[in-house]
C-alpha cells in the first residue's frame, strides 16, 4: 500500500514546501485538480524536474477531449493523468491508448459513479487503476465511503484500487482493510500543522498493518 499525497488549495510554494517536508513517508505527488487549474502544466513540469524519481499524478479529473488532454499532461512529464469514470468509452480509451503510447497510466475517478454495470465496463475497456471518491463537498455531510462502495471493486480483474476523501489517521485503519493498492491522502497531511510528522505516522501505520497480514 502506498500513500499518494494530493496537492490541493495550495499556492505553488507551499506545494513544494510540503513535498519537501514529506517526500520520505510519500510514494507518490499529486498535482490536484485546482492547482492545476491555477498553474496550468507548468507545475507538473517543475514538479518532476524537481522530483524525477517520485510517480507524478497530473490530477486533471478529464471528462471530454481525452486525447489532448492526457497527451497534455504526460508530456508535461506527469506518470499517471485522471479521468471521471461518467465520460464517454471514446474518451476512455483515447486516453488509454495515449498512455500505452507513452508507457504511461490512466487512472479512472469513480467520483458520483457507483454503478456496477460502469465499473465492469471500466474494466473490460481496459482500465487498470480505478479511484473510489468520497468527494470534498460531500465530506462536509457523509461519512466517507460504504462497505458496498468497497464491495464494488471486488473481483475485478486486472485493476488496481486507489481510494480518496478525508483519509485521515483516525480513518486509515478502516481504509487499510480493504487493501487499497494506494491511499491518496490530501488535507489530513498538507492542513497539519506538522505535515512531515503526519505523513511519517501514516505511513508507520500502513507498514505495521502490512508486517501482520
Ligand atoms: O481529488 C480530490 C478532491 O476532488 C479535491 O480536488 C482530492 O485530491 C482528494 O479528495 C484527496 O484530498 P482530501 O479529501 O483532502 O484527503
Amino acid at each position: 500500500m502506498r500513500i499518494q499525497l494530493a496537492l490541493d488549495r495550495l499556492n505553488k510554494r507551499r506545494c513544494f514546501q510540503l513535498v519537501e517536508a514529506t517526500k520520505e513517508y510519500v510514494d507518490w505527488i499529486e498535482i490536484g485538480t485546482g492547482v492545476i487549474k491555477e498553474y496550468g502544466m507548468e507545475i507538473i513540469r517543475e514538479m518532476k524536474e524537481h522530483y524525477p524519481e517520485k510517480v507524478l499524478v497530473a490530477d486533471m479529473k478529464t471528462c471530454d477531449a481525452g486525447e489532448h488532454e492526457a497527451k497534455q499532461a504526460f508530456e508535461a512529464g506527469a506518470d499517471i493523468t485522471t479521468v471521471m469514470a461518467f465520460s464517454a468509452n471514446q474518451t476512455i480509451t483515447a486516453m488509454l491508448q495515449e498512455a500505452r503510447a507513452s508507457e504511461k497510466q490512466l487512472m479512472v475517478d469513480l467520483l458520483g459513479v457507483s454503478d456496477q454495470k460502469r465499473i465492469e465496463e471500466l474494466a473490460q475497456l481496459g482500465v487498470e487503476w480505478m479511484s473510489l471518491h468520497f468527494g470534498k463537498d460531500m465530506q462536509q455531510q457523509g461519512e466517507g465511503l460504504t462497505e458496498a462502495a468497497f464491495s464494488a471493486m471486488k473481483g475485478l480483474s486486472g485493476v488496481s484500487v486507489a481510494v480518496a476523501g478525508g483519509i485521515a489517521e483516525e480513518t486509515l485503519p478502516r481504509i487499510m482493510l480493504h487493501k487499497p493498492e494506494t491511499v491518496i491522502v490530501g488535507s489530513a497531511i498538507t492542513k497539519a500543522e506538522h505535515p512531515g510528522v503526519v505523513a511519517r505516522r501514516m505511513k508507520e501505520v500502513i507498514e505495521d498493518y502490512e508486517v501482520h497480514h
